[in-house]
């Protein structure tokens, strides 16, 4: 059934021209140049195909469009230049604004919330995740049909007609909203409780999962990728076809692992997102391992990695997880700037500096990574029946084999292993 309030993809057709616009309204300290470059990217991972930005300074934000009479000209000038269909402002807009700026532009305005609705909506990867996006979108525009309504609600008054037919319709397609919801609110819950079945299954596997995680444009798909197509890694076609952004690896002293890439992250997460946010970060929330990837190249780098642990610990991650910094795009800086980054790296244990473009500094981190997921690994004398393929096929699998001899009917085996791994063995 359709209810007329389901996601509109055809407003955001592959390849659509448009226009990115930054509205500083001061108070922030990042840089407005890059402020737009990422606004782009986001814009890009929709489809769409940005042909101009606009970053303005905005002194007295308006009610009406936010942005000043003759800004609102210059953008509907660089819309008709550049044939945009589509102009996306890295703000928060109220329906009203929205509204005026499509009115006065002629072009489908989207706002930040908007966009990232849209970037989760293409980026659930889960059926969790797709109904949480999709409570999250109706409940935003259930908020724009409530507020505009009153909006005009207001107006009509002031000419002294109070009711008429657009009222009735709004009430229809307000409840229309609200059936989904509870549709989808009933149909997440059995999720929920399915995929809680499912997890169990697979934290009784031995598997620790690492999961990538960075702010958007980091470098974490570039990475999971040089990790995943590299000699060291085995890629793993059944989880391939399951999810593509989960990979099963080894690493040295591991022989299986799950490795997870995620959506980008991003400042100022709007907080009625924060569920559908978590449901497409389930791998994240009980990863055994967090590495965190960071454009070290951005100039603001430091406030991007607030931002992200900011947003961890909104969707609930544990301080206590172990996490990893790794340093990206070393191959941008300068010899001055490389030197000085690498001095701090020396320093610490829980970063690692490399360049998932090159691939300069990833086996440091892949050594690193595995160190500290073995860290607690124990070396244990094994005996076992020669003939005991499966227990031999057991260490092999759980813990690294370091020496084997048979010895007439016995085989003697070196291994080191979690003691939690060993206890297991042990009771078999
Ligand atoms: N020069 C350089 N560019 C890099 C490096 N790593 C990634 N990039 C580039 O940075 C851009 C973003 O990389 P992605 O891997 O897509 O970043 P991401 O973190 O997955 O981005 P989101 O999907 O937005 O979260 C791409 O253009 C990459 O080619 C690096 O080490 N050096």
């Amino acid at each position: 059934m359709s209810t007329g309030f389901e996601r509109d993809r055809g407003e955001f057709t592959r390849g659509a021209r448009a226009i990115v616009v930054y509205p500083d309204l001061g108070g922030s300290s990042r840089d407005a140049d890059a402020r737009l470059e990422e606004t782009a990217g986001l814009a890009e991972a929709i489809g769409v195909t940005v042909v101009g930005r606009e970053a303005f300074r905005v002194r007295t934000p308006r009610a009406a469009t936010l942005i000043g009479a003759g800004q609102v000209e210059t953008i509907a000038t660089l819309v008709r230049m550049e044939d945009a269909a589509l102009v996306v402002f890295d703000a928060g807009l109220t329906p009203i604004q929205q509204r005026n700026l499509e009115t006065a532009l002629e072009a489908k305005v989207i706002d930040r919330t908007g966009l990232i609705l849209e970037i989760f909506g293409e980026r659930a990867a889960t059926a969790e995740g797709r109904l949480q996006v999709e409570l999250a979108h109706l409940d935003y525009q259930a908020g724009r049909l409530v507020r505009s309504w009153t909006h005009l609600e207001r107006q009509r008054g002031g000419f002294g007609f109070l009711g008429g037919p657009g009222e009735t319709q709004i009430e229809a397609d307000r409840r229309l909203i609200r059936d989904r919801m509870a549709r989808l609110r009933r149909e997440l819950e059995q999720v929920t409780r399915t995929r809680g079945l499912h997890r169990g299954r697979r934290q009784r596997a031995p598997w620790p999962v690492i999961a990538l995680v960075g702010y958007t444009n980091a470098g974490k798909s570039t990475l999971f990728n040089y990790l995943t197509g590299s000699d060291v890694m085995a890629k793993d076609l059944l989880f391939a076809t399951l999810d593509p952004t989960l990979r099963q690896i080894s690493l040295p002293g591991i022989d299986k692992a799950i490795l997870s890439d995620t959506v980008g992250f991003v400042s100022e997460l709007p907080t009625q997102l924060v569920a559908a946010f978590k449901a497409t970060l389930e791998e994240v929330v009980s990863a055994d391992m967090l590495i965190h990837v960071r454009d070290v190249a951005h100039p603001d780098s430091e406030a991007q990695r607030a931002d992200v642990e900011t947003v961890l610990t909104e969707i609930g991650v544990s301080d206590t997880t172990p996490r990893i910094e790794a340093w990206n795009k070393l191959d941008l800086l300068d010899d001055e700037a490389r030197a000085a980054l690498l001095a701090q790296t020396e320093r610490r244990d829980d970063v690692v500096a490399i360049s998932a473009l090159t691939g300069e500094g990833v086996d440091r981190l892949v050594a690193t990574v595995a160190g500290r997921l073995t860290a607690g690994h124990q070396r244990y004398t094994i005996t076992l029946d020669a003939a005991d393929g499966a227990g031999a096929a057991w260490l092999h699998q759980h813990g690294e084999v370091l020496d084997q001899e048979i010895d007439g009917e016995r085989a003697i085996y070196e291994v080191r292993m979690a003691p939690r791994d060993y206890e297991r063995f042990l009771t078999r």
